[in-house]
């Protein structure tokens, strides 16, 4: 099984290669034809969709395409992390799965209501460089006991799950 991941960002590819392991796994950076910094459930979904369709047919043929997507979205005034996941197999059916979501601070939901990217927002709070790459805004918030990697690997699995569901019944 041939696998392409819809990122270069490698928190994304490292949860890929720990869930498909025995899988020959590679990376394109593709368009989520959403905006840079995603605003509610639905259009984060979707650019994982987008990012997961985009790969199908650039790799090898028969390979899967994965899409893993970060946004925000509001529950009333609380602003959260959002992430999500889709695989999209080489006849297209499409699998799609959430993350887990935390509330954000006060202080980054009024910088990124100034249209700002979470990304950078997170950088400049922490001072810090490229956190998106390694343990994520969720890591700072959990004090890094769930990484950006970890809880997109659990994104990974239920991706799996779900088709090997599919493909068995
Ligand atoms: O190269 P790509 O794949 O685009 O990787 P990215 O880090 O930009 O990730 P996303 O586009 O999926 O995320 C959309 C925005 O939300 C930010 N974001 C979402 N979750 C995050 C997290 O856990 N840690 C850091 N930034 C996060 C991210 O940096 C972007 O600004
Ligand atoms: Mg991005």
């Amino acid at each position: 099984m041939k696998i392409v991941v819809g990122s270069k960002n490698p928190a994304k590819i490292r949860a890929v290669k720990d869930v498909f392991n025995e899988c020959k796994v590679s990376s394109k950076d593709v368009p989520s034809d959403v905006s840079n910094q995603p605003y509610s459930d639905q259009e984060t979904r979707q650019g994982a969709i987008n990012r997961a369709k985009a790969c199908i047919g650039i790799g090898e043929i028969e390979s899967f395409g994965i899409g893993l997507e970060g946004g925000v979205m509001y529950i009333g005034k609380q602003l959260y992390l959002c992430n999500w996941g889709a695989l999209v197999t080489p006849d297209e059916k499409i699998y799609t799965a959430s993350g887990a979501r935390i509330p954000l601070p006060k202080s980054i939901s009024d910088e990124l209501q100034l249209g700002k990217e979470l990304g950078d927002v997170i950088d400049v709070f922490t001072k810090k460089k490229d956190v998106r790459q390694n343990e994520g805004t969720i890591g700072i918030f959990t004090n890094a006991l769930v990484t950006r990697q970890e809880m997109f690997s659990h994104v990974v699995r239920l991706l799996k799950g779900q088709w090997e569901f599919a493909y068995k019944n």
